[in-house]
């Protein structure tokens, strides 16, 4: 239009802080957690004086990738998130590629993953600079407050050599009951989830069975990470049938997940963030009927609005969609209640290892991310609602320098006690 001016917002810097915080001795199909999680916090500056938020992994190969992306982020406006994408496929060299998960387990891709917390922190920008909440820039909030589950874990009363976490070993099903007893008594959790693939599969389902007793009423799932063999998982899938409302990965690949789905005939849902975890393996996905739930996750799907896009999807082939976690800060924990409640048919309590991390170690000022009856209200501050505590940030990035972990590494750390331990892959 003639005489018109459009005013953009161009991004003028960008920080990337890399931070350690502790995390317990949880075990999993791989090994055991290390004693510090990595993540990082990406700031985007943009000429308003405006700084959006973001949050990501925090291992050197994807600190790089982010770093690379910097240059051709400068100048972009927060709210081209189309030219965000180009910017940022561009610092890959336009390749398109796929990236190893934390546990080297799970191949993502590497593009979508670099985009996330840049995405995230441009949507942060849009709403401080609009003063409106980021559920609002997603399409709008359609629930108040978003339902997370109890994320319990086989684990350690103490790292090697370390001191008591507090939450005592969990080692069988009296350890796990009493673990979850804590996180509903203190959080109110409504669902439950099981990290299972530690232990051989009818312990983990004596565990199901305790949990069940204890909390008749609670939606329960299991994930053992593609511990099982197709035969396992469907004995344990029709022992289970009526206890689980979902079981999560028994066994790796989608033509594993296809067989044991096509043997189950519907009797469970089978549900996955291992073998569906970009774009491209949604055909054969849906061709083969591999799953039923597709977990979500913004940090690994290319950021808030395209996991919504996933959402549209699942909901046109008739999946189920929930959300997955990594160990995360409260950056993330925001992104994810956006997103969640501006996604209406994410309709699953999601996965958070929230209750794992200290409460005295984030990024954002405390109050306003808290759970009551398992849910945590969505934020209704500009942009994603919290703010960066500078002082907590500068603890957790010396944490960072101090504790030398440099990437995620469970199996190696798991054999420093046990050393002919082989990670549990199709193992039982
Ligand atoms: O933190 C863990 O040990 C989990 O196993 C995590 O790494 C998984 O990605 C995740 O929670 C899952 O649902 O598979
Ligand atoms: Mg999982």
């Amino acid at each position: 239009m003639p005489g018109s001016t459009r005013s953009t917002s161009p991004v003028l810097d960008v920080t990337i802080t890399p931070v350690a915080f502790h995390d317990p001795a949880l075990l999993n199909n791989v090994g055991v957690h290390e004693p510090f999680a990595l993540r990082s916090v990406v700031e985007v500056r943009t000429g308003d004086g405006v700084v959006g938020l973001g949050e990501s992994y925090g291992d050197t190969e994807h600190l790089q990738r982010l770093h690379r992306a910097v240059p051709h982020l400068l100048g972009v406006d927060v709210f081209d998130l189309h030219a965000v994408g180009r910017a940022v496929a561009a610092s890959l060299g336009g390749a398109a590629s796929r990236a190893g998960d934390l546990l080297g387990q799970v191949v993502q891709d590497a593009a979508d993953r670099v985009l996330s917390p840049f995405e995230v922190a441009c949507l942060d920008a849009q709403g401080k600079l609009t003063g409106r909440p980021v559920s609002d820039l997603l399409g709008g909030a359609v629930r108040d407050e978003v339902a997370y589950s109890a994320y319990a874990f086989y684990k350690w009363a103490a790292h090697p050599g370390g001191e008591e976490d507090g939450w005592g070993a969990a080692l069988d099903p009296a350890g796990i009951v009493t673990q979850v007893r804590r996180m509903v008594d203190e959080h109110g959790f409504t669902a439950v989830k099981l990290k299972g693939g530690v232990f051989p599969p009818q312990e983990e389902v004596e565990a199901v069975r305790a949990l069940r007793a204890e909390f008749p009423d609670l939606p329960l799932r299991l994930d053992p990470n593609g511990a099982w063999t197709p035969d396992t998982s469907v004995r344990v899938a029709e022992e289970l049938d009526g206890v689980l409302e979902y079981l999560e990965d028994p066994t790796p690949g989608i033509p594993g997940m296809a067989e044991v789905s096509r043997r189950l005939e519907g009797r469970m849902p089978l549900a996955t963030n291992m073998c569906v975890v970009a774009f491209e393996d949604l055909p054969p996905a849906v061709a083969q009927d591999a799953v039923q739930v597709v977990l979500s996750d913004h940090h690994y799907w290319g950021g808030l609005r395209r996991t919504q896009d996933l959402g549209r999807i699942c909901e046109v082939f008739g999946l189920g969609l929930s959300m997955h976690s990594n160990s995360h800060l409260g950056i993330s924990l925001a992104a994810m209640t956006h997103l969640a409640a501006a996604t209406p048919n994410l309709d699953y309590a999601c996965d958070t290892h929230w209750p794992w991390k200290r409460a005295d170690e984030d990024v954002v000022v405390p109050g306003v991310l808290e759970f009551s009856g398992g849910a945590v209200r969505v934020p209704t501050g500009p942009g994603l609602g919290v703010e960066l505590d500078r002082d907590a940030l500068a603890r957790l990035h010396e944490q960072f320098e101090r504790c030398g972990l440099r990437a995620r590494d469970d199996t190696t750390y798991m054999r420093t006690v046990d050393p002919g331990f082989v990670p549990h892959r199709a193992a039982w």
